[in-house]
């Protein structure tokens, strides 16, 4: 696994740093109000839980998985639900936990469903962002690392599946594609 990786962007030092303050930060802005914090499945999954073991305040865990290129048109604006939520969100206050945000659009349709679900509020932590990548206007409230537009793996990000478990973030050697 190690040797198809070209270079690394973050180590994990870097990333442990910015976890616990992006956890720190969060913590406080909740503070006393009923936090639900939404997996969004499958990338976001080692973040999350780094994230929410930072933060010592009462929260609430649950877990989506959308389509993110599948069902609807960019216009409809619709999202394909895979695996639902378990928890009745209504007046909670919701945070969606998300690996990366790239055209913009997984995240842009999961915040309008569970605004029309009737949450108290819908927020969104990404722990990168790849603006150049845009399509849909699109910005998270808490964002970790703005990234260049390149193929990145680990710490939950995949390739065919695969390199979600490695504990730094980096791209791959070209001939892995190939
Ligand atoms: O901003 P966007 O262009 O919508 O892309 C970002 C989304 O794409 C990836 O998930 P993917 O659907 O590949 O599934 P995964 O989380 O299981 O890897 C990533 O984890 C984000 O959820
Ligand atoms: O750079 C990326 N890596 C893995 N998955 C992704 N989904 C959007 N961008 C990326
Ligand atoms: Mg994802």
């Amino acid at each position: 696994m190690l040797m198809d990786i070209e270079k690394t962007l973050l180590d994990e030092a870097a990333i442990g740093k910015r976890v616990r303050e992006l956890a720190e930060q969060i913590a406080a802005d909740y503070a006393g109000k009923d936090l639900l914090m939404v997996c969004v499945l499958n990338g976001a999954a080692v973040f999350y839980i780094d994230l929410l073991m930072d933060m010592q305040i009462p929260l609430e865990m649950n877990f989506i998985r959308v389509s993110s290129y599948g069902a609807g048109t960019e216009s409809s604006g619709t999202v394909r639900i895979l695996y639902d939520l378990e928890a009745d969100i209504t007046d909670k206050h919701v945070l969606i936990v998300e690996d990366i945000i790239d055209s913009g659009r997984t995240l842009k349709r999961l915040s309008k469903l569970l605004k029309e679900r009737g949450a108290a509020s819908v927020k969104c932590c990404c722990l990168l962002d790849k603006p150049s990548r845009r399509a849909v206007e699109m910005q998270a409230d808490y964002v970790g690392f703005s990234v260049p537009d390149e193929f990145l793996v680990g710490y939950g990000l995949d390739y065919n599946g695969k390199y979600r478990n490695l504990r730094f973030i980096g791209t791959l050697k070209p001939e892995i594609y190939e």
